[in-house]
């Protein structure tokens, strides 16, 4: 028989995510150079009609039903080049690929086009929600080729987490759009992990709270508005035992603060430089993760400096500060993420619908969280909001968490502890928030030192004045 569905890198994404399209009803079937994979894979999958794989690719490509629908989960870069290179001599025109990693946008636009000019569809699908997810239900953000989809579109429904029985993907928009979503999604997530993580170490140096007790305070807040897939897992990471010390309290304290990262966060915070978007929050967990790399220095420097004696702020009090603060920085930072989606829809022709974006991210996803469910209702009801800062549905949420955003901030500051999310994002809200900017004087030094001229409030025209008596 003809199989439905065809999937090359059968690692653990690809694997999950093939068992899960067999699970709902499709024959699928797999392709990996690794014969163990292959051997995994098959053993896993059980019954060989309804899941099967190999290593040779003539095999995988002539047992699949056309038009062919191949999808590929491989490291994002040069491999996926060569995979498609290596499908070319099988398939036919009117065949399908579909790129479901990470890949950088402008690269997917290129491969759009060159298999285009061969009559083959190909279209950059965004998977979110991790090994977990592929399993279970993704987030997918698939954009490209529209016939392409529509070829996927039963699948891709199926295997989908759902939100109240509706599937969260959606066709997002032509070429790179998928991709792109995708890319600005992980920006979105650095900056939500920042938050999550520069919170606990106010609570910690501040209340001295324990890891149970952070484990039950996140556990409480994730019942909350702040429910989300980042609070459940944080809260979980706080009583997890050390199998390594006798299943002792505290894996989380033996774990080295060098965060890693492969790019997407790079990437958003520098496109979204180039499309002149300011999103603080993004850039800042990025280089976050790149002053955590500095471990050394960062010892080394320690030794250098005095910080002040912490004065401790009442457990509970310092909880619930914590907890408005977290939810007005998540807001400012999905805020900063779709404000560049708007931005970017605009410059790369990719007619995104927010709302949708917002739809398809309130399940399966590593951003999932309540909150999105608002951001929907937000967009649905002003599809051209510049930003979500100025929804009147989220007027009253951030009037009235702002302030408890402020006392930490300075708390913090007081007391030499880091919180450069929330640092950022309270000033991306206050200066987003500000008729007057104090840049007039920007604009006065430019054309002091370099005749850059300015414009008046007063009247029309640019202008430039000789600064110098
Ligand atoms: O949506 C997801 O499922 C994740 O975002 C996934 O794509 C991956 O875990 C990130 O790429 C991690 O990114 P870093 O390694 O850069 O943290």
């Amino acid at each position: 028989n003809m199989y439905d569905f065809g999937l090359i890198g059968l690692g653990v994404m690809g694997r999950n995510f093939i068992l899960n399209v067999a699970d709902n009803g499709f024959s699928a079937y797999g392709n990996d150079l690794d014969p163990e994979k292959v051997a995994a894979l098959k053993k896993e999958g059980g019954d060989e009609d309804r899941v099967n794989a190999t290593t040779d690719v003539a095999t995988f490509v002539q047992a699949l039903s056309q038009p062919r629908k191949i999808m590929m989960l491989v490291p994002a870069g040069k491999i996926v080049d060569s995979v498609i290179e290596g499908l070319l001599p099988h398939i036919d025109e009117g065949d399908i690929i579909i790129d479901g990693g990470n890949s950088f946008f402008t690269d997917t636009d290129r491969r759009a086009e060159y298999l285009a000019e061969k009559g083959i569809h190909f279209f950059g699908a965004g998977v979110s929600g991790g090994a977990k997810g592929a399993r279970k239900g993704p987030s997918i953000m698939p954009g490209g080729s529209k016939e392409g989809y529509a070829a996927v579109q039963p699948i891709f429904e199926a295997v989908s987490a759902k939100y109240e029985g509706e599937p969260c993907v959606a066709y997002l928009g032509p070429k790179s759009a998928g991709n792109y979503v995708k890319m600005v999604h992980n920006g979105i997530e650095y900056g939500l992990m920042q938050l999550t993580s520069e919170i606990y170490d106010l609570l910690k140096k501040g209340g001295d709270y324990s890891n149970l007790e952070l484990h039950e305070l996140y556990t409480k807040w994730n019942e909350g508005r702040l429910q989300s897939f980042l609070v459940e897992i944080t809260s979980k990471i706080f009583s997890k035992k050390d199998d390594l010390k006798m299943g002792e309290l505290g894996l989380l304290d033996q774990i080295s603060d060098k965060a890693k990262q492969k790019g997407t966060g790079k990437w958003t915070s520098q496109n979204a430089m180039d499309l002149g978007i300011p999103v603080p929050s993004i850039d800042i967990a990025v280089s976050m993760r790149e002053i955590s790399a500095l471990k050394e220095e960062r010892t080394h420097a320690d030794t250098l400096y005095d910080r002040p004696e912490v004065e401790k702020m009442d457990k509970l009090i310092l909880a619930e500060l914590a907890e408005k603060a977290l939810y007005f920085s998540f807001i400012v930072t999905y805020a900063q993420g779709l404000h560049q989606l708007a931005d970017a829809s605009k410059e790369y022709g990719y007619e995104l619908d927010i709302a949708v974006i917002a739809k398809i991210w309130r399940a399966g996803c590593i951003i999932r969280a309540g909150l999105l469910a608002d951001i929907t209702e937000a967009f649905q009801a002003d599809d051209h909001l510049p930003n979500l800062l100025v929804s009147p549905l989220f007027t009253e949420k951030v009037q009235s968490t702002v302030g408890a955003a402020r006392k930490l901030v300075a708390y913090a500051a007081t007391n030499g502890i880091p919180l450069p999310g929330l640092s950022n994002s309270l000033t991306y809200f206050d200066a987003y928030t500000s008729t007057r900017l104090p840049l007039n004087l920007i604009q006065a030094q430019r054309d002091y030192f370099g005749s850059h001229t300015y414009e008046r409030l007063d009247r029309e025209g640019v202008f430039h004045t000789e600064w110098e008596e």
